[in-house]
């Protein structure tokens, strides 16, 4: 089997990269300023202790009764200056690192945009909009306050603290080790819950998607779940996601509740072991007073900044989360055709011994060959699963064959760039997105640079100028998501004209005419056959009638070419065919019934 290229084979070594790193790769341009972010932190925390020192000796000198206030000016000076700087280069060690952050995400989301457009229409498809929307807007959103606090907090919260030890330890060594022995006790409570953080967060992220995807669904489905009745079934699967979600939040909080208490009681009570054991130093005149007060004061200003530092932990753990959700769909399978324009002679299409299956278990397509000449119209037909859209899908590039290969005059597809690709062929079908923006700009998708005059020759073309101009703001009327404010023969009718607009040399009709009831049938027909006028064509219509006078009528069933021919010639070749032309001609004996 011929095996796809891809830009990062999945499971690559990425996946067990350290999410910091992973982003401080993406940030390529920005490490400038984290790193200027780092150093003023770390200046920061050195300023930051002249306000102890300062206050220190002002203690120092009320105990030793020292009541000239030219003694203590100086001090107080000190201690307000090296407050004001470290207030100063803290904030713009924060503004650095909110700008990187900015740009790193900036750059996260443009990677994930332009890496959508690369990817086989399939991938996109089988991710649902909501997981996407969840890591494009509100994973990487929820980084933004995370990352821009992290690097000059945490580095100022695990330096701050180690700068003072070694100041402790300058000062009377036995003091130092007084004032940490607390810290190995309460944070090994601590780390007993933060240990199974990442497991955690991650079992709370599944629920909580588990629930939003219920919340969807039931939005999603209500017309269903109204028309059927299934309103309180319905609501129960609701109900049962949030209560589950919750349970899961209330246990998880249960069970780390012990651990975190006793660390946040035991990591900052320094001074249960600092001042007896130091009172009795004092009294044994091993510890010089001034010693002793600021090894109290000092020793103040570790605990604080250790327990926020250990607080990251949750949020490292949130970002590991939303970097391997980034990373599966930038290191997913990308469509690679290149991008130097090839020169494409003629416009018939060929497939030869093309195998292919949305899922590596699953052939749909087997060993299919198939020519469809220029400026014909050739029809697709077979039973409902058979692989007719798969067929027109693959030539129209939405995914690359694994097995065998697909031709446009006499070029292998994956060789011609994606762009010149979609420049050559008009997919109309039976669900036609249409975008929330007016009647107009929908048409002009079809070409971009068409002015409202082109439009409008399109629409009167496809025949739907006369429905348009009759909305409430004619041309301009919008559409609503999905075009949901149009019926679903006006948006047919709409895709049709954004089609005719394109004019590209290959147009794909996959059940076009679905939609449209028989009272605009013939109008439809007739716009359907300006816009493949001189064009290859490939129809894909379960109303046999409407391809009876096709050039070329292929019968697939089973993801296999059963019979190829005319209508006449396969009714008399081909049971399968006959069958469902018998089964046609009684439908609409029926209908006219
Ligand atoms: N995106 C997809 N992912 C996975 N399987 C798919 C996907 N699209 C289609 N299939 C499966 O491929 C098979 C062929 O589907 P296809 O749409 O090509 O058939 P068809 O002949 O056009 O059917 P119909 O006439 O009902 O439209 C079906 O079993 C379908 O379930």
């Amino acid at each position: 089997m011929q095996k796809q290229r891809t830009e990062r084979p999945a499971g690559s070594s990425y996946a067990s990269q350290n999410p910091l790193l992973r982003i401080w790769g993406w940030g390529k341009d920005e490490h400038g300023r984290l790193i200027g972010a780092v150093i003023s932190a770390l200046i920061a925390v050195v300023l930051g202790m002249l306000p102890y020192f300062a206050a220190a000796q002002v203690i120092i000198g009320m105990l030793a009764g020292e009541k000239d206030l030219s003694f203590y000016l100086p001090w107080l000076g000190l201690g307000l200056a090296g407050y004001a700087a470290r207030t100063l280069l803290y904030n713009m060690a924060l503004s650095m690192s909110h700008k990187a952050t900015f740009s790193i995400l900036k750059s996260i989301r443009k990677n994930i945009l332009e890496k959508l457009p690369k990817l086989p229409l399939g991938t996109v498809m089988d991710m649902s909009s909501g997981k996407m929307k969840q890591i494009i807007v509100d994973q990487v959103d929820g980084m933004e306050t995370t990352l821009a606090h992290l690097f000059p907090e945490l580095t100022a919260n695990i330096a701050g603290p180690l700068f003072i030890v070694v100041c402790l330890f300058v000062l009377d060594w036995r003091m130092a080790l007084l004032s940490i022995v607390t810290l190995p006790v309460g944070m090994a409570f601590m780390m007993s819950v933060m240990g199974s953080y990442a497991k955690n967060y991650e079992g709370a992220v599944k629920t909580t998607q588990e629930m939003n995807g219920t919340i969807v669904e039931y939005i999603g489905g209500i017309e269903v779940i109204k028309a059927f009745n299934q309103g309180k079934s319905s609501y129960e699967k609701f109900a049962d996601r949030v209560k589950a979600n919750a349970s899961y939040y209330y246990n998880w909080m249960k069970k780390s509740q012990f651990g975190v208490s006793m660390g946040y009681s035991i990591v900052p009570a320094s001074l249960v072991t600092i001042l007896p054991v130091g009172w009795l130093w004092y009294r044994n005149g091993s510890l010089p007073v001034e010693t002793f007060i600021m090894v109290i004061i000092l020793s103040l200003g570790i605990a604080g900044p250790l327990i926020a530092a250990m607080n990251f932990v949750d949020t490292l753990a949130t970002i590991g989360t939303t970097v391997a959700s980034v990373d599966e769909l930038l290191s997913a399978e990308e469509q690679h055709h290149g991008d130097k324009e090839v020169r494409i002679k003629g416009k018939d299409i060929e497939l030869s011994h093309v195998s292919f299956g949305y899922h590596e278990d699953k052939n749909i397509l087997r060993d299919v060959s198939l020519s469809i000449p220029a400026g014909r119209m050739t029809a697709l037909v077979g039973p409902s699963g058979s692989g007719k859209s798969t067929i027109a899908k693959l030539i129209a590039g939405f995914w690359d064959v694994k097995d065998g290969a697909v031709s446009m005059g006499g070029v292998d597809e994956k060789k011609i760039p994606l762009e010149q690709l979609y420049d050559q062929v008009a997919f109309v079908s039976q669900d036609n997105y249409l975008f929330d923006e007016s009647v107009r700009e929908n048409i002009r998708m079809g070409k971009l640079a068409a002015t409202d005059k082109e439009v409008e020759a399109a629409a009167k073309a496809a025949g739907c100028d006369a429905f348009i101009r009759s909305l409430e703001k004619g041309y301009e009327t919008n559409v609503g998501g999905g075009g949901a404010h149009l019926s679903g023969g006006e948006r047919q009718r709409i895709a049709i004209a954004r089609a005719m607009l394109k004019d590209a040399p290959i147009v794909i009709l996959d059940e076009a005419t679905a939609y449209i009831d028989s009272e605009n049938e013939a109008v439809i027909q007739k716009a359907i056959a300006k816009l493949v006028r001189g064009k290859t064509v490939i129809v894909i219509a379960h109303r046999l009638s409407t391809i009876k006078d096709a050039d070329k009528i292929v019968v697939v069933k089973d993801g296999k070419i059963e019979a190829a021919g005319k209508h006449e010639e396969l009714r008399k070749t081909c049971p399968l065919y006959e069958s469902m032309w018998q089964a046609h001609i009684g439908a609409k004996d029926g209908d006219v019934a």
